[in-house]
């Protein structure tokens, strides 16, 4: 039983692994260790070599995390040009959250009611230099607003650190919609960095080398949350 999509209902706070940097040969095994180590959400980079200069996994690897048992949310990230075809696909194969780059999209306003008519989540994914008007005329259609901190194509990067004030800008504008919409950050955000993004409005946390490369994934999952708390208190 998939567990629920609903982000407004799970905890104030999310960490969602990418699997990007997890171990392709062993994936689901290496998505159960992360889940068990208290991980939220599954963060799925999809790359065509086309948007980005990189190429990763599609539905079929989605459909086979779904059929090994993984039933956490999983959070799939479009890097791909263009968007709308692969959309029914993924739901299909048990996608949560699906999000795309409004200039990957030749209809931001008809892909992101694609995603909703499909069943899933929404979301905007914003590059360090994309502005956030993009988010005007469609916020009521948006689950999740997705601002990169690196430029969109590996992992392994340093977090941007002018992403902060653009997080704060996108804080602002959520909670004057007065709508349920997470904000979640991807790319260079590691144990250090957390409760700086946490304070400047981010509840999401995509997470892929500061997880994956340690041995330990609890370890630094506990210590991300450990900062977290320091946040809320
Ligand atoms: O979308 C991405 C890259 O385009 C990845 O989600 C992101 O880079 C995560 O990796 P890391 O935490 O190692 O920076
Ligand atoms: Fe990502």
């Amino acid at each position: 039983m998939m567990e629920s999509l609903m982000l407004e209902t799970l905890q104030k706070y999310l960490i969602a692994p990418s699997i990007l940097s997890a171990d392709f040969a062993r994936l689901g095994e290496d998505v159960d260790r992360v889940l068990a180590s208290g991980a939220d959400v599954v963060h799925f980079d999809v790359m065509d070599n086309h948007y980005v200069p990189n190429l990763t996994f599609g539905p079929m690897i989605c459909k086979a995390l779904r059929d090994y048992g993984v039933t956490a949310p999983i959070d799939v990230h479009l890097m791909v040009k263009p968007v709308d075809r692969l959309i029914p696909d993924f739901a299909e194969a048990g996608a949560s959250i699906i999000s795309f780059h409004p200039e990957a999209s030749e209809h931001i306003d008809r892909t992101l009611q694609l995603i909703k008519d499909s069943g899933c989540q929404a979301g905007l994914v914003f590059n360090p230099a994309t502005s956030l008007s993009y988010l005007e005329h469609v916020l009521d259609k948006v689950d999740v607003v997705l601002l990169m901190s690196v430029n969109p194509g590996f992992g392994g990067q340093s977090f941007i650190p002018h992403t902060l004030e653009k997080l704060r800008q996108a804080r602002k504008i959520i909670d004057d919609s007065g709508r349920n919409i997470r904000l979640e950050v991807d790319g260079g955000v590691g144990v250090n960095n957390i409760a700086e993004i946490a304070e400047a409005g981010a509840d999401m946390f995509v997470a892929g080398s500061a997880i994956f490369n340690q041995p330990d994934y609890k370890a630094v999952i506990d210590a991300m949350r450990s900062e977290l708390a320091k946040v809320e208190s």
